[in-house]
């Protein structure tokens, strides 16, 4: 459903010698229905692979595809349509507008593409109900918890029923608590709504939710994981592989 294919990413001015390869003829498949993780050492290129492959930046050479359209071939306007009309963001600092309510905000996208209001009131109801978050709708970001705050910004990016969600460290603000209640609703967009995800974290109970992971090292596949067994076994997985990695320093 979405792949990227022998895909270079570097940044740095042309010409000059300061040069990052981010990417390193990098591939990989999501397919539809699946729910990816990617993890890696800081820096080894994990937002740059999620950027690219959601279509917001321009990479050097390779191919994104997404139903085996090759999104380089779209014009910027085109990219920008197709982002808000396939794909769904979810960011660490959960990118909420202060200015509206919480029920505003994740009515955003439905209010952006013009829809009916009593369409929009029915979705929200419904989403709302989902995410547990009705309680709070007439409330601004700033006067929930930041767990909340993260339901809301999740419910927006998939109002819209994206092909694809993508979250980069969607749990890296938030307490281990309301990080279990955020992977949970990741789990059941996946399992009841057969939502496909990709996700980048660093967090090996957070990625112990996914059913396969990608660790990615100098901006190249390190190795993969599949999930088999339950999710405690896939954790400590997840942490063996990140040791073999060097990608973790301490127990956890
Ligand atoms: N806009 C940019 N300009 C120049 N270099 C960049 C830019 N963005 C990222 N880089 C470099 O590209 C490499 C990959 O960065 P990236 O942010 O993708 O890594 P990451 O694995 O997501 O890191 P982290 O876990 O610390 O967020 C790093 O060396 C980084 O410094």
């Amino acid at each position: 459903m979405l792949a990227c294919k022998n895909v270079t990413k570097i940044y740095g001015v042309k010409g000059s010698d300061n040069k990052t390869i981010a990417l390193d003829k990098l591939s990989l498949e999501v397919q539809s229905g699946e729910f990816v993780g990617i993890m890696g050492p800081s820096g080894s290129g994990k937002s740059t692979l999620l950027s690219a492959m959601g279509g917001i930046i321009n990479i050097n050479s390779g191919e994104i595809l997404l139903n085996n359209k090759n999104i380089e071939n779209l014009s910027q306007n085109e990219i920008a349509l197709f982002r808000r009309n396939h794909m769904g963001f979810v960011f660490q600092d959960f990118n909420l507008m202060d200015g509206l309510t919480i029920k505003e905000n994740v009515a955003l996208p439905l209010i952006l593409n013009k829809e009916e209001g009593k369409k929009i009131e029915n979705k929200i109801n419904e989403i709302m109900k989902f995410f547990s978050i009705e309680d709070i709708k007439d409330k601004y970001p700033w006067n929930v918890s930041g767990g909340q705050q993260q339901r809301a910004a999740i419910a927006r990016a998939i109002i819209h029923k994206p092909q694809i969600l993508f979250a980069d460290e969607p749990t890296g603000n938030i307490d281990s608590k309301a990080s279990e209640e955020i992977m949970t609703s990741f789990k059941h967009i996946n399992e009841e709504k057969g939502g496909t995800i990709l996700m980048v974290t660093h967090d090996p109970l957070a990625a112990s939710y996914c059913n396969r992971i990608t660790f990615i090292r100098d901006g190249t596949i390190f190795s993969e994981l599949d999930r088999k067994g339950d999710q405690k076994s896939f954790y400590h997985q997840i942490i063996a592989s990140l040791k073999m990695m060097g990608g973790i320093t301490h127990e956890i």
